[in-house]
């Protein structure tokens, strides 16, 4: 058989790369990891070499590495900095996917991007679907809606998954982490006891947001684990799980916190389009296992 007789019946996506945007925060380590375990070839680039809010910087990068698919894993993330920083929270969260947009519109090319519960104000008693009505409380959430908007305008084909509260055994930088630090050095850990939410295990985000790039879904999906539970709960339960007292835990209101950007007292995310996770006590003990092997649960 000659070699360009079996080329014609590769995949795109076997011998183009998967490109990720925002490489190295929280989520596009974690999509390179599990990109990598799944035979995903990828191409991980930073903001040093790929900078999604300038145009030119974006046409170098789809020139450069031909991918069959872009993932957006950059973000603008310190919701309340962003009260005094909304110029450039929003070129991050709305202008930066919006380039990006554009540009894989124009080469007919996917587009996987990530908004947030934040898009909501919390008034409504039930859990939010997709189609629920969005009204943000603070420029972080503003910042993410543009975004929304501004990508689906240009790319209607895209698709936005959003998620919220993330957690992961793979970094420091998510609250369950902090949690199990304090409760650890023997150090109360004081969390909001009236904010419900839906806590999300960052390798089940990338998982289903994977899956759903694969099948060519588009438009907006609500990715989380299923569950709902308070700051507090959540970090109770992390504590305890992990063997320490549950008394460390030590609920406040969220006021107490005196945060600049206001939070939707209830942003819990469910799926009216089908995508179910796994539930969040299972999504907790995979987390707790992971931590095993790290530092934080170490003498
Ligand atoms: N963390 C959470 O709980 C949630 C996050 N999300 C969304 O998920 C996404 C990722 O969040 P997370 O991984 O936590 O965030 P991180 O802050 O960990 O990572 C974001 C990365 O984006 C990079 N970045 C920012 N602006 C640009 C730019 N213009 N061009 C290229 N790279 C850029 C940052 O680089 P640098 O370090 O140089 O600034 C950083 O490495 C965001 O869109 C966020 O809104 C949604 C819901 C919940
Ligand atoms: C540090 C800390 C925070 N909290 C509360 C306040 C806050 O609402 C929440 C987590 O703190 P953060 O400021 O890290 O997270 P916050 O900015 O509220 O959370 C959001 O992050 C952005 C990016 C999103 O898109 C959301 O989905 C959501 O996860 O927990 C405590 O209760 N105790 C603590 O010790």
């Amino acid at each position: 058989m000659r070699p360009d007789f079996v080329l014609e019946h590769i995949p795109e996506r076997a011998i183009r790369p998967l490109l990720i945007a925002g490489a190295y925060g929280t989520l596009g380590r974690a999509l390179g990891r599990v990109c990598h375990t799944r035979g995903l070839v990828t191409v991980a680039l930073g903001r040093n070499q790929l900078d999604i809010s300038i145009p030119a910087s974006v046409e170098h990068a789809l020139a450069a590495h031909r991918p069959w698919a872009v993932v957006n894993a950059a973000g603008y993330v310190r919701v309340d900095e962003a009260e005094a920083d909304e110029a450039r929270c929003f070129r991050e969260n709305a202008t930066g996917p919006a380039v990006l947009a554009a540009a894989c519109a124009a080469r007919a090319l996917p587009l996987l991007t990530f908004s947030s519960d934040l898009v909501f104000d919390g008034q409504q008693a039930e859990p939010y679907g997709e189609s629920s009505a969005p009204r943000p409380l603070n420029v972080y959430g503003r910042s993410k809606l543009a975004g929304e908007q501004q990508v689906l305008a240009a790319h209607p084909g895209a698709l936005v998954v959003r998620t919220s509260a993330f957690f992961s055994g793979w970094d420091e930088f998510n609250f369950v982490y902090f949690a199990l630090q304090a409760a650890r050095g023997g150090q109360r850990f004081e969390a909001a006891s009236d904010v419900r939410i839906s806590p999300t295990y960052v390798p089940d985000l990338v998982n289903t947001s994977l899956d759903l790039l694969l099948d060519e879904a588009a438009g907006i999906w609500h990715v989380a684990n299923q569950g709902a539970c308070t700051w507090a709960e959540l970090a109770r339960a992390s504590v305890e799980r992990a063997g320490f007292s549950a008394d460390l835990v030590v609920p406040r209101p969220m006021a107490d916190f005196g945060l600049a950007a206001a939070r939707p007292p209830q942003s819990v995310l469910v799926s009216e389009r089908g995508i179910v996770l796994p539930p969040l006590e299972h999504a907790l003990g995979r987390c707790l296992a992971e931590m095993e092997r790290h530092p934080v649960l170490r003498d």
